[in-house]
């Protein structure tokens, strides 16, 4: 029988001495595709090239299956096995990762797709961050030094080692963490002091235990891994701790790590996921919660693979919070647009920052459920087809302010919106995240100098993501429902990005707006997707109420 080789599940046979064409093409080619990552060499196009004697650096290479097929064939025999490339991108968040059993569950799903060639990105266990954060909290207030009183710690304790035991992996790979840890609290409590920066650190063991253990179990059952913490192999991020950014160089840098590591030894990645290291202080910092979808979609364009996958507890992104709403339903198909404003106006399925890596490397991204992985989940992509699109998702966001700003001065006076925003932009605040309400007494006492201002509390808003092609439609039912329940609404934007449509209304009758317009575009069956062409939407209102006398 023939030998041959395998390039992700084609296999291809060719005559001895076909010349090795080399080009540099499709990102999305099936093998030797240096061209996705980037980098100047691929393992398997190194294992082509010393298939024919050739060596050093490729100056180009090949994607097309032909070129593999002329290639390989013959020369096969002599070689053997060219190694694959990695194919997409895992991510597993803490809901999915919460105990021995569900890691167990997790590596059968990934080994139960022997065509994937995954890098699996892992979030802390169950709610292991907020019970850090909780522990960090309380030793700061007590002061106390004994740890034992300190139940957080305590759950955390029990949870990774009970874990370590169930899986039956050495408990070596977190105990060295837990005593740091346990050190790291026990300095807190001594200094009296948890700046972001400790915060970011703290955290940080949760992700750094989660893939110690994962990887230890897939390689005691024979799956061969290695973990990595993201911070020691180039995520790069600025120094905004608890909300740091990455930076370009991160992208170069994890790519010639991961991609380097898989061809001189291939072993399945599992990388921390929500962890990067300040370019200027060399500390860990973090991308914000739920930054791990940030992590996977980051590795994703760094190599160039072909998807990225975010499992969470879902059945995909859902028309509404199903804690909010039971009755809401997987949306199948997202642009990475929709996806984007849907994460940034709060649902929190998705990272705010999470979709911007995949839409630059272009790379689709899919939602899925650990739990019923069968279910088809929501595929995210460039564009989608929008011809019957209305309203595609409902978002709430609680516990708003809102500033009403009414100028005093004349009808168009130039210069007003200016000294606005520059109010904003002085005191350094983000005109959508007010947080603090000593903030705002600042931002207040600055902008009465010019204008009359009102600040609305309990406020939510609800974001309406959809096709603005028919925001007059989607606003006729609109106000139609919120009519009926006798609710008033209190401003209304839209947003440039033109999937986006917003309202503020009252915090209290927020959740109950939400349920009736739920059941009016997704229930009752009439207009979640029409045909009905209506016409453009309205002006464009800014994101807080600025009026002029
Ligand atoms: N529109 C939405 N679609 C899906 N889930 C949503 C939505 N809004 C809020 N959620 C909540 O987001 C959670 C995200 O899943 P989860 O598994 O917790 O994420 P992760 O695995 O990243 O921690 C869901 O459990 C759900 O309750
Ligand atoms: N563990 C971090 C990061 C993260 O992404 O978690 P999850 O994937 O479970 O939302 C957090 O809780 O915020």
């Amino acid at each position: 029988m023939p030998a041959s080789l395998q390039f992700h599940g084609v296999t291809t046979s060719t005559p001895p001495n076909a010349p090795l064409q080399i080009s540099n093409s499709s990102r999305h080619a099936p093998s030797i595709s240096v061209a996705s990552n980037r980098l100047k060499f691929s393992g398997s196009a190194a294992a082509l090239c010393r298939l024919y004697g050739r060596s050093g650096a490729v100056p180009k290479v090949c994607c097309k299956k032909e070129v593999f097929k002329d290639v390989v064939e013959g020369r096969g025999r002599e070689v053997g096995k060219v190694e694959e490339e990695l194919t997409c991108v895992m991510k597993f968040g803490g809901s999915s990762v919460g105990s021995a059993e569900r890691m167990r569950e997790v590596a059968d799903l990934i080994l139960g797709i022997p065509e994937e060639n995954p890098v699996i990105v892992l979030s802390a266990m169950g709610k292991t961050t907020n019970h850090l954060l909780l522990a960090g909290e309380k030793v700061l207030s007590c002061g106390d030094l004994n740890m034992s009183k300190i139940d957080e710690l305590t759950f955390i304790k029990e949870l990774h080692l009970r874990t370590v035991q169930e899986l039956g992996v050495d408990t070596s790979v977190v105990s060295a963490h837990l005593e740091e840890l346990e050190q790291l609290l026990k300095g807190i409590a001594r200094i009296k002091e948890l700046t972001l920066r400790t915060r970011d650190y703290l955290v940080s063991f949760g992700e750094c235990m989660s893939t110690r253990i994962f990887a230890a179990y897939l390689n005691k059952i024979g799956a061969k891994a290695r973990q990595y913490d993201a911070f020691d192999i180039g995520f790069i991020t600025t120094d905004d701790f608890t909300s740091a950014d990455i930076l370009e160089a991160t992208y170069p840098a994890v790519a010639k790590r991961l991609h380097g590591d898989w061809i001189s030894d291939p072993a399945i990645p599992v990388v921390t996921g929500f962890l990067g290291k300040g370019w200027k202080s060399c500390a860990v910092t973090t991308f914000g919660r739920g930054g791990s979808d940030l992590t996977a979609t980051t590795i994703g364009k760094a190599l160039g693979l072909r998807e990225i996958q975010v499992w969470k507890d879902v059945d995909g992104v859902l028309t509404c919070d199903p804690s909010i709403h039971p009755l809401a339903e997987p949306v199948p198909f997202l642009t990475f647009e929709e996806a984007a404003e849907l994460a940034y106006f709060g649902a929190q399925v998705l990272h705010p920052q999470s979709m911007r890596p995949a839409r630059e490397g272009e790379i689709p991204v899919r939602v899925k459920n650990s739990y019923n992985p069968k279910a088809p989940g929501t595929l995210i992509t460039k564009s989608r087809d929008m011809s019957k699109a209305v309203l595609t998702s409902i978002v709430l966001k609680q516990n708003v302010t809102m500033l009403d700003i009414v100028s005093t001065r004349m009808l168009g006076q130039f210069g007003f919106l200016a000294k606005v925003f520059s109010t904003f932009e002085d005191l350094g605040i983000s005109v959508d995240v007010v947080a603090t309400s000593e903030e705002l007494d600042h931002v207040v006492e600055e902008l009465k100098k010019i204008a009359v201002v009102n600040l609305l509390q309990h406020r939510s808003i609800i974001s309406l993501i959809g096709n603005v092609q028919r925001s007059s439609l989607i606003l006729e039912k609109v106000f139609n429902v919120l009519r009926t329940k006798g609710v008033n609404v209190q401003m209304i934007s839209q947003g440039a990005s033109k999937v986006n449509i917003s309202l503020v209304v009252n915090d209290d009758e927020a959740e109950r707006c939400v349920k009736a317009l739920h059941f009016s575009f997704f229930e009752s069956g009439d207009l979640s997707e029409t045909d009905l062409d209506d016409g453009f939407g309205n002006g464009k209102v800014s994101a807080f109420k600025v009026e002029s006398r």
